[in-house]
């Protein structure tokens, strides 16, 4: 593959209540992402334990801890870079909902803790609490791979705009956003989101979320996908398991950059996002 591309692959996975069945199956679907030449792979939001907040306490580990060990292991095995979900990670008395990275010798690159806790009310529809037992992250998280800088946020953290602005200024190319989007939210606005953050900041954006177990208290909506700088959903899914693929050509990032060139245009004199 030229240097300018990179194969990606987003692990559409069924998760249930064992946690090493879990954590097994994710180890077999990276081996067939791996086998399938992609050179990134990345899990869903809570891919070792169900999706929710009674879960989270029984289900956290440290970090390391065995289901991200695991996805270390696979990382050097298959000779591949992990995006590893999130899980539920426990220091000290706090929950967190944390993604970690593994590079293909096995060591862990990055760790990126939810920055933005899914604290809703759609009243008749859905009510949730992150933030009733799990804390946020304060940091953004990018990745240097050999040939293209990634951004990492995790779900919720797909609808702040100006982070994804941020890694965006800070050189990111390709967004990955580990998600569970649910039956009411997912059909109204996990594809527009996605579409949007592409967009804004002309970069990949792939959102990875669990199949869809309609027996779940939280029943993800699925759809992983990819879209392209241009805005376009170039790789998608329904709500099975699946395993899902797209080549990432950062030659077409620069080309939609110069044809709309929006990312120079900017009136900094009349605004700008920082961080602090
Ligand atoms: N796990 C999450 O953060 C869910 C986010 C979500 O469903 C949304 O609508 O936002």
């Amino acid at each position: 593959m030229a240097a300018s591309k990179m194969r990606i692959a987003l692990i559409q996975m069924a998760v249930g209540e064992t946690k090493t069945t879990n954590i097994k199956r994710a180890v077999q679907l990276i081996r067939e992402a791996a086998g399938g030449g992609a050179q990134l792979i990345a899990l869903p939001e809570c891919f070792n334990s169900p999706y929710g907040t009674k879960y989270f306490p029984q289900y956290a580990e440290t970090i390391p801890g065995e289901s991200t060990e695991a996805l270390g292991e696979a990382a050097k095995k298959f000779g591949v870079f992990v995006v590893g979900g999130s899980v539920p990670e426990k220091e000290g008395d706090k929950l967190y909902n944390t993604c970690t990275v593994w590079g293909p010798q096995g060591n862990m690159i990055a760790k990126h803790r939810k920055v933005h806790m899914f604290d809703i009310n759609v009243p008749g529809q859905i009510m949730f609490r992150e933030s009733d037992n799990l804390s946020p992250g304060h940091n953004f998280t990018t990745v240097d791979l050999p040939n293209c800088k990634i951004g990492i946020g995790i779900c919720y953290d797909m609808r702040f705009p100006e982070m994804a602005h941020i890694y965006s200024q800070m050189g990111c190319k390709l967004l990955l956003y580990p998600g569970a989007f649910n039956m009411t939210t997912g059909p109204a606005h996990w594809e527009l989101l996605q579409r949007g953050r592409a967009l804004d900041n002309q970069v990949y954006v792939a959102a990875i979320s669990p199949a869809r177990d309609p027996d779940a208290e939280y029943i993800a909506w699925g759809h992983t996908s990819v879209v392209s700088p241009w805005g376009e959903v170039i790789s998608t899914c329904d709500e099975e398991e699946a395993i899902i693929y797209a080549d990432v050509d950062l030659d077409y990032v620069t080309k939609v950059r110069q044809m709309i060139p929006i990312l120079n245009q900017k009136r900094n004199d009349l605004y700008q996002v920082t961080t602090k």
